[in-house]
Formats: C-alpha cells, sequence, structure tokens
C-alpha cells in the first residue's frame, strides 16, 4: 500500500507543553482521512505536523515514504503540500495574485498560471473574483480563495484545518463537493472537522484524537460499533449519546 504521508510515534512539545503524544497515523495515497476531536484536542498541530512546519520533539514523519534529512528537502516537500488553515491568511493583492502565489515560486509559464487560477476559482465558485483586493472578503470567500491556492498547485496531499467552520450551509456544501470531487480524482486529503456528520460524509477513515493522543481510528462503521471507552467518552463530550451518532451516519449516508 502506498503512503502520502507516516508518522512514526510523534511527540510535540511547545513551551513547556506536551501537545500530541506518539503519535501512529499513515495516510494512504488517494484516501480522505478524518481527523476528529475535541477543542483543543490538537488537531490543527497534528496538521501543521503532517505539513512539515511543526517538527517533533519524538519520532519521525515520512513524506512519500522519506524522511527530510535537511532543510532543503523539507521545503522542497512542503511544495508538494497544499494547505488550508482555519483562519486562512490573505496576502495583499487581489484574489488572483493570492491564487497564483504557489504557481509563481514554482514558475509556471503566465499562460499555465492563468488557466491554473481561472480552474481553481471557477472550482470554488469565484469565477469573477479575479480582480477583487483579497483583504477585504468575507471569512468565508477567504475560505474558499486559500482553497483554490492550496488546489491551483496540484498538491500531493491536501491538508484542510476546518474547512467549513465559518461557512453558511450552502457554501459548506460546496466545499464539500469539491473535496468530494478532489477524492476522484486521485487527491489525497486531510480533514479535521469538529463536525461528525461531515466527517462521516467525507472520510474513507476516521482518527478520534483527544488530549493529543490518538484514541481510536478505523472506519466510520468501525467507530460506530467501537466499545471503547474513549470514543463513547468522546461521544458524550461531543453531547451525542451513540444512539444519535448511528442517526447521524445514517443521515450522512442517505443524504450524500
Ligand atoms: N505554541 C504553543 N504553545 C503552547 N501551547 C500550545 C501552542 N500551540 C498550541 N498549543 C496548545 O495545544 C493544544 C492543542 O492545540 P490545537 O490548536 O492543535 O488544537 P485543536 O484540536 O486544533 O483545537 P481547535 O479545534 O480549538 O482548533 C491547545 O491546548 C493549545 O492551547
Amino acid at each position: 500500500m502506498v503512503r502520502t504521508i507516516q508518522l512514526e510515534g510523534v511527540s510535540i512539545e511547545k513551551n513547556g507543553r506536551q501537545i500530541l503524544t506518539d503519535i501512529n497515523i499513515e495516510v494512504r495515497t488517494g484516501e480522505t482521512l478524518g481527523i476528529i476531536g475535541p477543542t483543543g484536542a490538537g488537531k490543527t498541530t497534528l496538521l501543521r505536523v503532517m505539513d512539515l512546519i511543526d517538527l517533533p520533539s519524538k519520532g519521525r514523519v515520512l513524506f512519500k515514504g522519506e524522511a527530510p534529512k535537511n532543510e532543503g528537502e523539507r521545503l522542497a516537500a512542503r511544495r508538494r503540500i497544499g494547505v488550508v488553515f482555519q483562519r486562512p491568511v490573505m496576502l495583499r493583492g487581489t484574489v488572483y495574485d493570492n491564487v497564483a502565489y504557489g504557481l509563481r515560486i514554482r514558475r509556471l509559464s503566465k499562460d499555465e498560471i492563468d488557466e491554473r487560477v481561472e480552474a481553481a476559482l471557477s472550482d470554488v465558485g469565484l469565477k469573477g473574483y479575479e480582480r477583487r483586493p483579497a483583504k477585504v472578503l468575507s471569512g468565508g470567500e477567504m475560505q474558499r480563495v486559500a482553497l483554490a491556492r492550496a488546489l491551483a498547485i496540484s498538491p500531493e496531499l491536501l491538508l484542510l484545518d476546518e474547512p467549513t467552520a465559518n461557512l453558511d450551509p450552502r457554501t459548506s456544501y460546496v466545499i464539500e463537493e469539491l473535496i468530494s470531487r478532489a477524492k476522484m480524482r486521485g487527491m489525497t486529503t486531510v480533514v479535521s472537522t469538529h463536525d461528525l456528520p461531515q466527517a462521516v460524509r467525507l472520510a474513507d477513515r476516521i482518527v478520534i484524537i483527544m488530549d493529543g493522543r490518538v484514541v481510536s481510528s478505523g472506519s466510520a462503521d468501525l467507530l460506530l460499533n467501537s466499545d471503547s471507552d474513549d470514543v463513547r467518552a468522546f461521544l458524550h463530550a461531543g453531547m451525542l449519546r451513540p444512539v444519535d451518532w448511528r442517526f447521524i451516519h445514517e443521515f450522512a449516508r442517505v443524504s450524500h
């Protein structure tokens, strides 16, 4: 089985705080992996580790089977990863400039940049926004520009941190459809979310993290039938009894 990224015994400590402990996760090429967990569990930090920004205090991270051996290799690997964080950063300039950013760094031709920016903006439903200043967009629009920027580079790994947290239901639906279409094209995606039905709709496998540790992982069905106390505790922490969770799962399946 081909793996795009693997975390082996990864621990992260920041400012004297243990944030992630002994994480073992593999992301298989072509799959969508859902990361769910309560607020503060370490989901964003986990995505930062997968984006090769946060370096483990212990353990190692393999991208395409290899751990970057030096700074040059780490940066080269990072260029193959697209990421959208929860609070997207807009660069100065227009929407076009923002989406073109990674393509210019990669020194693509002007024609190819135009083509890719147009395709990515149309994918996220923002065709016609090219000339708008990015910094005055609404939160939801910024989120979509950030997603277009990540998709435009045709990443080998797409990391999405709560991609619909600030969006209205219709825009959330557009984004979910986009993630599903990217998956159909073979995109390897990791999506962190608070939204359990969303995880069930999008993910092939789900990892539950609590207090910086993986407490369970597997298909939605496997989690549903889990008799682990930790998983049940999470469902309760999310104000969901197992019976609600079961209902959500059925609903997600029917409404997909
Ligand atoms: N630089 C840092 N120094 C100290 N503590 C940190 C640092 N960064 C994150 N943390 C702490 O680590 C924990 C995990 O943070 P993280 O942002 O990864 O959680 P999360 O699961 O993404 O939360 P949320 O769902 O609320 O976004 C939190 O308690 C946070 O306060």
